[in-house]
């Protein structure tokens, strides 16, 4: 089986990014390039980090009208990305034609519930009934619309797994005993994950900020 792992690429600079993805290159499957990097380095940046070789995952977590996230999407076609996100909240309508407007190799996933929020969290916004409850409710509505899978944390992805057989599961929020959580709140292991049903584990600061990213990388792929 390829290696599940995607080094998040949290990184202002670019060459910092770059020199980074070419040292762990061995010990991951792909890269996922998100909106701090997008923001500062946009294609061209994407065009740089290609050129190592690894799939592209290109956290963009699209929310808008469904006619400016299908007009997004279209606009990155040429990127060639592996994996697309945008926001299950943004609504059915807006999932189905961000998926009619994807190319036909990327997989566009919908984020439901951030792992950086816990259920005290998402009752402030509005909504009741807790993790588990809206992971499952914005799981259905994704596949209704078409989409490939879900983004959802550790501690959901089993549940989800058993519901959408054929899915296809981001997992972030992944740490290493003795890794801290950082602003993460649903946090699972990445073997954890894996065993209930990960297609992709996204890893950022626990490889991106130790001491030797290498070693991390490698210890992170022997619990797996
Ligand atoms: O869509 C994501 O990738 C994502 C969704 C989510 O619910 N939580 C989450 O942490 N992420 C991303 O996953 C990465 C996690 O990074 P670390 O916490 O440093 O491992 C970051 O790049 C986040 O943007």
């Amino acid at each position: 089986m390829s290696n599940p792992v995607y080094l998040a690429l949290d990184l202002p600079q670019l060459d910092a990014a770059k020199a980074l993805a070419s040292r762990v290159k061995a010990h991951v499957g792909g890269v996922k390039l998100g909106l701090e990097f997008f923001c500062a380095h946009g294609h061209h940046g994407v065009h740089e980090i290609a050129h190592l070789g690894l799939p592209i995952f290109l956290d963009l977590k699209l929310h808008d009208i469904p006619n400016t996230v299908a007009g997004a999407m279209q606009a990155i076609h040429v990127l060639e990305p592996a994996i697309v996100t945008v926001h299950a909240s943004g609504g059915r309508a807006m999932m189905e034609d961000a998926k009619a407007a994807a190319s036909n190799g990327t997989k566009v996933v919908a984020v439901t519930m951030l792992t950086s929020m816990d259920n005290r969290d998402l009752e402030r916004t509005g909504v009741k009934g807790g993790a588990h409850d809206q992971v499952m409710r914005l799981a259905e509505l994704a596949e209704a619309a078409g989409l490939d899978g879900i983004v959802c944390s550790g501690q959901e992805v089993g549940a989800v797994h058993r519901q959408w057989k054929d899915g296809f599961f981001v997992v972030p929020g992944l740490r290493l005993p003795g890794n801290g959580a950082g602003d993460q709140k649903r946090v699972v292991t990445p073997r954890q994950a894996r065993d209930d049903g990960a297609s992709v584990l996204v890893i950022g600061r626990p490889i991106s900020r130790a001491d030797d990213p290498v070693a991390a990388a490698i210890a992170v792929e022997a619990t797996l």
